[in-house]
């Protein structure tokens, strides 16, 4: 099968796709909807885009593209744990203070800014589609005194060399990435990093109805089901405008969430399973470079 993923090659997305599908072909594609693109003109059978970080919050244009463009469901998740690295072209490397811009994906940008406020205060930071698409610009760009942050695999792939190790913010920092396909996939349970399965759910409200939300959380709630994320997005469709996505700690099964469907459905919600699958939880000692 072609998995294709948010590249060039040793973004953290490919990390995860190394992970979880060493045997499969794996295609980089420059953005999240050129990735989206290729899956639904059959170029690849699955794709793998990042969802959402714990420092930064959800990749807003993976959720936008979920709900409004591919209809196709989630079937697995990765979440991995993420070290942001500054990387300068190794002419540079002496000098690395002089940085006169520094490049990364805004969620990068983002995880780093007390680094970057502390150590490059000033610097103009640019953004770019991937953090592994800033260390190729970097590596192809030596007269520019440039840096990136990226992961030790981006600096090995693209010869730059590791100046500041581990300058995110938080230590806990994870992201979670997602597997679309039209075909299931057979997920292994017996492996460490399966920790077990979720349904996401997709919730439209009734306009202007007082306590809605909460009538939709009580559906949930009096099952003793249990939620992982909510998170709202706007719907496009004018200033206010709303739908919810949730995520349930369970797979999809018989009785407890066609239950919640159509009792939201009865509250003349809209509401749409936009997958239910297994996930994944890699350790640091995965994110190593071999
Ligand atoms: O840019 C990458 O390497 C990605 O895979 C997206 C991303 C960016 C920042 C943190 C985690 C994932």
């Amino acid at each position: 099968m072609k998995v294709g993923y948010l590249g060039p090659k040793a973004t953290f997305t490919d990390i995860a796709v190394r992970e979880m599908f060493p045997k499969e072909k794996a295609v980089p594609f420059s953005t999240i909807p050129d990735c989206f693109d290729a899956l639904m003109g059959d170029e690849i059978e699955m794709a793998v885009v990042p969802l959402e970080n714990a420092l930064e919050g959800s990749v807003n244009i993976t959720l936008d593209y979920l709900v409004h463009e591919v209809d196709y469901p989630i079937i697995g998740e990765i979440t991995c744990p993420i070290r942001q690295h500054f990387m300068v072209h190794p002419a540079n490397s002496k000098k690395w203070k002089e940085t006169g811009v520094v490049y990364s994906h805004s969620h990068a940008l983002a995880q780093c800014h007390k680094f970057l406020h502390k150590e490059l205060k000033g610097t103009p930071c640019e953004k770019t589609t991937s953090t592994a698409a800033a260390a190729q610009f970097v590596k192809e760009n030596p007269d520019i005194k440039a840096g990136a942050i990226a992961n030790e695999l981006a600096a090995k792939e693209y010869g730059l060399e590791i100046v500041r190790e581990d300058i995110h913010d938080v230590s806990y920092n994870h992201t979670r990435f997602i597997v679309l396909s039209k075909k299931p996939f057979p997920f292994r349970e017996e492996k460490d990093s399966f920790k077990g399965y979720k349904t996401t759910v997709m919730i439209t409200l009734p306009s202007d109805r007082a306590g809605a939300l909460h009538q939709v959380l009580s559906a949930f709630a009096w099952r003793k089901l249990n939620l992982s994320k909510i998170e709202s997005r706007p719907m496009k469709t004018g200033l206010g405008n709303y739908f919810f996505i949730i995520d349930v700690d369970m797979k999809q099964d018989d009785v407890l969430i066609p239950g919640v469907v159509s009792e939201l459905e009865a509250l003349d919600c809209k509401v749409k399973i936009l997958g239910s699958y297994p996930y994944y939880q890699l350790g640091m000692e995965k994110c190593k470079v071999r």
